[in-house]
């Protein structure tokens, strides 16, 4: 038999299957999946069976056979291993870089030498023949040699104790030695084997079992001499107890001594075994139980259609937009009980940093021990463990960030996308893949559907909802838009490309639950403020919303879009600005450490006193950052208790939950942070939310801006008054007028989509066309310059054979451009200049592949000196 195997290797030369021989051993257990070790180059490397074949394409004598087989179960089944390959080349990667996306890192497995002692070479200077287990051997006159080479019995028992043992944890120990090991290798007094192990392995303990022969322990007891008491007490203990018990609670919960219970297993009245142990990150909390609630008209509505549709276990993606609070996650709960009552599984997505406690609470609290959580901040080990439950079939839910989308069920019914239009659902490095698309993708191969559920859907999911070709609403959709007031949005009836997403059925629920209102949103113009003599960051208005929280005891919840104390350092005589010597991008003050960061590669220096460029004292801080906006809160409001959470305080592990566990206890008044603090909280005295200024993330060099900033207000918004007490909303601005701050303001999303659709479709960008952002870099930029331009000729020159080198504006149904290379909007970063391509298409256009064909005479040879090309399909970020 012979194995088909991606080796671990990132390169486009080794981006194909290498066949293995299968020997006999291993054939009955290897499986398209199965993680091995094979010997390539002269190296050993880990890699994964992705097919077999009868007859080898290498001729039999340069066959070489699998080295080990590392796991017991697959770590990844067919469909996953397919699923890469598709991922290979919708995003241009190598299949390798997708398959190790989908497994935990506790299996990214290095390969490490281990040796052991070669038993028909050596001799022992006393010629007894080596016993199997030689150390025990007695009193160490043995001594294994070979010819005038021979180890000190020190360092042969250790060997034989552990074998095989880590060559690296030898020459550790025994670094006096190391020229001694180095000979038996060569001698072949030991022998080397390289093996992929895991970095973490399962965590096992040690346990005690109950007697299995409950008489004979009985009788034991009672015939206990009184010496044993010990024992006595230790297996009477034991008696009592219905359950395995860790030999370690044992020693320290009971008293009980080590020996004792040694001494009883011995005499075989009690069992001891290593038991596998599941590093809980939940262990020890209770969820309290939730039953199903009786749906509202609109939840059930939207309900029945997802049931449905699951049962047809045909394959379908449904658009959940419903308003904040209008009780999606109930929906969400109410589907996944549906599947798994059909003995299918579900997948929830969430973007990590909603990931709160909270959300888990949900999930354990309906479902119980039948959900596993995958997130970044869980160790690599509980990690895996959460990990082997959905492999071993433990549970029926996962629930987590990006990634989880590749849990390895075997029969998926439902994948759920909760913030759909969250960007941290695109993967920013290689694979550069976004979980939608993959969902869908998993979703035709498990006849499974996707409910994408979001207040704000992005435009490119809405699109597939409402304006794809053959979409239940392209052609009137009375009820969709019934539901949004009557209005009937007037969209061209230019296609719209929508990737994987053709077509997706729109399920509105346009109310709050309960009939609570949308909090009330006001506009503040802090231009009129600075005008007539308000200096502060605060607005009267907010000021005054503030203080009455405080007076009621009410909480109020603040966002900025900015971390750091200030953004910017610049000088008031001359205009000077701190930049970062490795990237054109400024510097970032930080208070605590009165030091300048970059945050893109990590630069920091201390904040100068003067000027550098004109020794002026009038150097300022310029911006605002979570760290003023606290410091003027305490000035304002003597004894004010703030909460203040960003990337600087949520560092540590599980410092995230805490803060917000302490701010729903109500132990702050105010909670203050970055977008963190905008997606999914639930809090019942959150009566005010203020945003210090929405225009931050208006201006940035990216045609998502308005959208973005239109998410990030509604989202922060629908943070008040979810619960009785009324809330109210204070939205302050330097562009009042600006479509994304006005129809936040109404929570009128279709209004906002109606305007930025306009401007997308002027523009060409998508929904109406689909991108590859091609960024090249280099530390030279002559080399630069050369190199994108002869990419972008090339690309054309194929584009233009294809026949689809045609304008965007055009009526042709395929079309592509290529514009640029421009220079990147961080024109350099970690000393490389940086240059960029945008690749605008639509139709029947395979503009990956013609890319990757393009940059393919340059990315070959060595990698030192060469131009870094980095392909992004779908970018979400343009910089
Ligand atoms: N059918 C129902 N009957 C009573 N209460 C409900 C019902 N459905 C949801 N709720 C409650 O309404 C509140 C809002 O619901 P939920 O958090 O699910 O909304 P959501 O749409 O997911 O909100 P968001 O997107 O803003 O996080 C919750 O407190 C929830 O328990
Ligand atoms: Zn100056
Ligand atoms: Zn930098």
């Amino acid at each position: 038999m012979i194995a088909r195997v991606i080796v671990d290797v990132p390169s486009r030369q080794t981006d194909r299957p290498f066949d293995y021989r299968v020997d006999s051993d291993m054939a009955g257990w290897i499986e398209v999946g199965s993680r091995v070790a094979v010997p390539f180059g002269g190296r050993t490397l880990q890699g994964f069976v992705v097919g077999f074949a009868e007859e080898a394409e290498v001729e039999k004598g340069r066959l070489k056979a699998v080295a080990e087989l590392l796991d017991p179960m697959p770590p990844l089944l067919p469909d996953l291993i397919e699923l890469a390959r598709w991922m290979s080349i919708t995003y241009v990667c190598t299949w390798t870089t997708a398959l190790q996306a989908m497994i935990p890192a506790a299996l990214k497995g290095k390969a490490e030498r281990y040796v052991y002692i070669t038993e028909d070479r050596g001799e022992y200077a006393d010629s007894r023949t080596a016993d199997q287990d030689g150390y025990e051997r007695g009193s160490g006159q043995g001594q294994l040699s070979l010819g005038a080479l021979s180890l000190p019995i020190e360092l042969e028992q250790f060997i034989r104790q552990q074998e095989p043992v880590k060559l690296s944890l030898l020459q550790e120990r025994y670094p006096q030695w190391s020229g001694l090991l180095k000979s038996a290798l060569r001698e072949g007094l030991l022998t080397e084997t390289v093996s992929v192990r895991n970095r973490v392995a399962v965590k096992k303990v040690l346990t005690v079992f109950p007697p299995d022969d409950r008489e004979a322990a009985e009788a034991a007891v009672a015939d206990m001499p009184a010496r044993a008491a010990k024992q006595r007490e230790a297996l009477a203990y034991m008696l009592e107890q219905e359950e395995p018990v860790p030999l370690q609670q044992l020693l320290a919960g009971a008293g009980l001594s080590a020996s004792s219970v040694r001494a009883l297993a011995d005499k075989g009245l009690l069992r001891i075994e290593e038991t596998q142990q599941d590093r809980d990150p939940y262990a020890g909390r209770a969820f309290v139980r939730t039953e199903p609630l009786p749906l509202t008209e609109l939840q059930s509505a939207a309900f029945g259609q997802i049931a449905a549709a699951v049962r047809s276990e045909q394959q379908g993606t449904m658009l959940l937009q419903g308003v904040t609070g209008s009780g999606k996650t109930e929906v969400y709960l109410q589907a996944i009980e549906q599947c798994i009552m059909q003995g299918r599984q579900a997948i929830v997505l969430v973007p990590e940093i909603a990931l709160t406690p909270q959300m888990v609470e949900r999930f354990k609290g309906r479902f119980g021990d039948l959900v596993a959580v995958l997130h970044s901040r869980l160790s690599t080990g509980e990690r895996y463990d959460e990990w082997r439950k959905i492999r071993e079939k433990r549970v029926k839910v996962a629930i987590g960030a990006r990634s989880a989308i590749f849990a390895p069920f075997e029969r998926i019914g439902l994948i759920i996308i909760d913030e759909e239009h969250e960007t941290s659902y695109k993967q920013e490095e290689s694979p550069k893949y976004h979980a939608r698309d993959v969902a869908v993708r998993r979703a035709e191969q498990h006849g499974a559907v996707v409910v994408l559920g979001s207040a704000t859907p992005s435009l490119e999911s809405y699109a597939a909802a409402v304006l794809a070709p053959g979409s239940r609403h392209s052609s009137g959709g009375e009820g969709v838009h019934a539901a949004y007031g009557g209005q009937r949005p007037d969209y061209s009836t230019q296609a719209v490309e929508t990737g994987m997403l053709q077509r997706a059925v729109l399920l509105p629920l346009p109310e709050r639950v309960g009939g609570r209102p949308m909090p009330g949103v006001e506009i503040v113009d802090m231009r009129a403020e600075l005008q007539g003599g308000n200096r502060s960051m605060f607005s009267r208005k907010l000021h005054q919303g503030l203080a009455d929280r405080l007076e009621r005891g009410e909480q109020s919840v603040l966002l900025l879009n900015r971390r750091g104390y200030s953004t910017f350092v610049m000088c008031r005589s001359c205009g000077y600005t701190a930049g970062c010597p490795h990237c054109e991008i400024s510097l970032t003050f930080h208070q605590k450490s009165r030091a300048l960061r970059c945050h893109y590669c990590g630069h920091t220096e201390r904040s100068p006193e003067t000027c550098p460029s004109c020794g002026s004292e009038h150097i300022r801080f310029f911006g605002t950052g979570t760290q003023r906006v606290e410091e003027e809160l305490a000035k304002l409001f003597p004894g004010i208790r703030v909460i203040r959470m960003d990337v600087d305080t949520t560092t540590e592990k599980g410092s995230h939950e805490k803060l917000l566990s302490r701010f729903g206890k109500r132990q702050a008044d105010v909670l203050l942070g970055t977008q963190m603090v905008a997606k999914g909280l639930d809090f019942p005295y959150v009566t005010l939310v203020g945003v210090i200024a929405a225009d931050t993330s208006l201006h940035l060099p990216d045609f998502r801006a308005a959208e973005k900033t239109f998410q990030l207000l509604t989202q922060v918004a629908g943070r008040a008054g979810r619960h009785e007490l009324p809330g109210e909303v204070i939205i302050q601005t330097y562009t009042p007028e600006h479509y994304s701050v006005l129809t936040s303001q109404r929570h009128d999303y279709e209004s906002f989509v109606r305007e930025e659709l306009k401007q997308r479709r002027i523009l060409s960008y998508p929904p109406y066309c689909r991108l590859i952002l091609v960024t090249l870099s280099h530390e030279q930029l002559p080399q630069l310059v050369s190199v994108s331009e002869k990419f972008a000729e090339e690309l054309r020159v194929l584009a233009a054979e294809a026949g689809v080198l045609v304008s965007l504006d055009s009526r042709e149904a395929d079309a592509m451009e290529v514009l640029g290379p421009v220079a990147s909007p961080i024109p350099r970063l970690k000393d490389r200049y940086r240059f960029q391509c945008m690749i605008k298409y639509r139709g029947a256009v395979d503009a990956a592949a013609l890319v990757k064909q393009a940059a393919r005479p340059h990315m070959e040879g060595s990698a030192a000196g060469k131009v870094l090309i980095g392909i992004d399909v779908d970018p979400q970020v343009i910089l």
